[in-house]
């Protein structure tokens, strides 16, 4: 049965079936199908049980490919409305889609304005109608100002954000100060009544005069050990020492029992980490993410003025990077977020190579799949760690409780990729982030192809092509 308005999918049936060797569920990995009508999924079947006839039926047969529930990204910056020169919702989640992305959550900062009222959460939600390939949220930003207003806070929670996102640390952006611990604990009451979590990027200023600049003016900026000098791993470990004396207070009986603190962008898997666990283990309410480039990359590799590898916090040594992994793979880290805050070339300097000057940000959105994939294998990840990390754990984070899993009644997001297809992220490779120069990965041989990738049932992208429209929503706490 054809639908009329196929130009939201790439395979325009409102019932069919998808089938392949490799399907991930939260009950384990099954050779079967599954069944997918009107944007939900509803049905599953193991192969032996499985008797559609094909003459009356739409069936997608994938082969060996795995069908895994769509990646979740719950970090991603897409600076729209106000910074679309950076990277936009087009481009971004049209990226998004070719990298098996079928929902982002979207920071507060970067755009213009940053998302920290209820006005410009509804200027947030205006740019992505019509304009998003893969479904968006919106985190809103908790700055100094909104928590010491509890009703300016309610009113941009009551206006459907999923979340609030503040920073420690100068965030970069004029209109997005930095909060202290003060600020937060501030507002953990009012996050705990609407039971949505705080995400932190947890880094704070050592300093008393509040410099990031190295102290020897000799050292040389094209180097990333001096970037690294300045954003020494006790900055994330005095931010969260900090931290986990206010998520005491999630616990049950606790002034803020029923809020729930997120870490975003872990580095440090040092003393940073352990105390993430002991926290965990007491009972507080706390998770915590790293990226693709802490587990990809590391410090005394990435070469002198190559800018396109600069973040905060920073990567960090290789011994660092195994210890992220073992973290990962031991549970204590839960989720995998891309990070993905692109600027316009300029900004990255990438022709002086000044790291102290340059903008800091990874530019990754539509290789975390394959980059988790390649650096994951030697440690033996397999399909339902990606799943975890990747789109259950990331559901659960942001609220969205049809989402992250290929289970009867969830939206059909999905995602058919084949892991033991490899490519090089060359020029002639089709890359749809806004600034391809900038990322990290360009150069570089990944592998795990994405094929074909499914939004509310709408196939959206499919070997390099996007639907003609987009059909994907803004996502708004309900
Ligand atoms: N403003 C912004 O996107 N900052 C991000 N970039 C980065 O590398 N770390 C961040 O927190
Ligand atoms: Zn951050
Ligand atoms: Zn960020």
């Amino acid at each position: 049965k054809k639908l009329p308005s196929s130009d939201c999918s790439l395979l325009p049936h409102n019932h069919y079936w998808i089938a392949s060797k490799h399907v991930v569920t939260p009950n384990g990995t099954i050779s079967g199908a599954v069944e997918i009508k009107q944007g939900r999924i509803i049905s599953i079947v193991a192969e032996e049980n499985w008797h559609v006839n094909s003459w009356f039926t739409t069936v997608v047969n994938y082969g060996e490919a795995v069908i895994m529930p769509g990646f979740i990204d719950v970090h991603a910056h897409l600076d729209d409305p106000g910074r679309t020169e950076w990277e936009g919702f087009p481009s971004g989640t049209k990226a998004a889609a070719a990298g098996g992305v079928t929902t982002l959550i979207d920071m507060p900062l970067n755009s213009a304005p940053s998302t920290v009222s209820e006005e410009a959460l509804k200027l947030k939600v205006q740019a992505a109608e019509g304009r998003v390939y893969v479904d968006v949220g919106f985190w809103g930003g908790l700055v100094p100002e909104n928590a010491e207003n509890v009703t300016s806070l309610e009113r941009l929670l009551d206006a459907g954000v999923l979340g609030l996102k503040s920073f420690m640390v100068p965030s970069g952006i004029n209109d997005f100060p930095m909060t202290t611990s003060a600020h937060i604990k501030e507002a953990l009451p009012t996050l705990a009544r609407y039971r949505r979590p705080l995400l932190v990027h947890a880094e704070v200023l050592l300093d008393h005069d509040g410099k990031l600049e190295p102290e020897d003016g000799a050292d040389n900026a094209r180097s990333y050990s001096t970037y690294l000098k300045t954003r020494p791993a006790s900055m994330e470990e005095a931010a969260i020492n900090q931290l986990i004396t206010l998520t005491k207070e999630t616990r049950a009986g606790g002034s803020a029992e029923g809020a729930h603190l997120h870490i975003v962008h872990l580095s440090d898997a040092r003393t940073s980490l352990n105390l993430i666990k002991e926290a965990k283990q007491r009972g507080d309410s706390i998770t915590v993410e790293t990226c693709p480039h802490y587990l990809a990359f590391a410090a005394e590799d990435i070469p002198d003025g190559d800018t396109r590898f600069k973040c905060a916090p920073p990567i960090r040594d290789a011994a660092n990077k195994e210890k992220l992994w073992d973290a990962l793979l031991e549970g204590d880290i839960d989720m995998l977020s891309s990070d993905h805050s692109p600027a316009v070339p300029e900004m990255k300097l990438l022709d002086e190579g000044d790291f102290l000057k340059a903008w800091g940000g990874i530019s990754s959105l539509q290789f975390v799949l394959p980059a988790t994939w390649t650096y994951g294998r030697k440690y033996g990840i397999t399909f339902e760690q990606l799943a975890s990390w990747w789109s259950e754990k990331p559901a659960k984070l942001a609220g969205l409780t049809t989402k992250g899993a290929i289970a009867i009644g969830n939206q059909a997001d999905i995602v058919v990729w084949e892991p033991d297809v490899e490519f090089d992220l060359d020029n002639g490779y089709p890359v749809h982030i806004k600034h391809p120069s900038i990322s990290a990965y360009m150069g570089s041989r990944l592998a795990g192809k994405v094929l074909a990738t499914f939004v509310r049932g709408n196939l959206v992208h499919k070997e390099g092509n996007h639907a003609s429209l987009a059909c994907a929503l803004p996502i708004l706490h309900r």
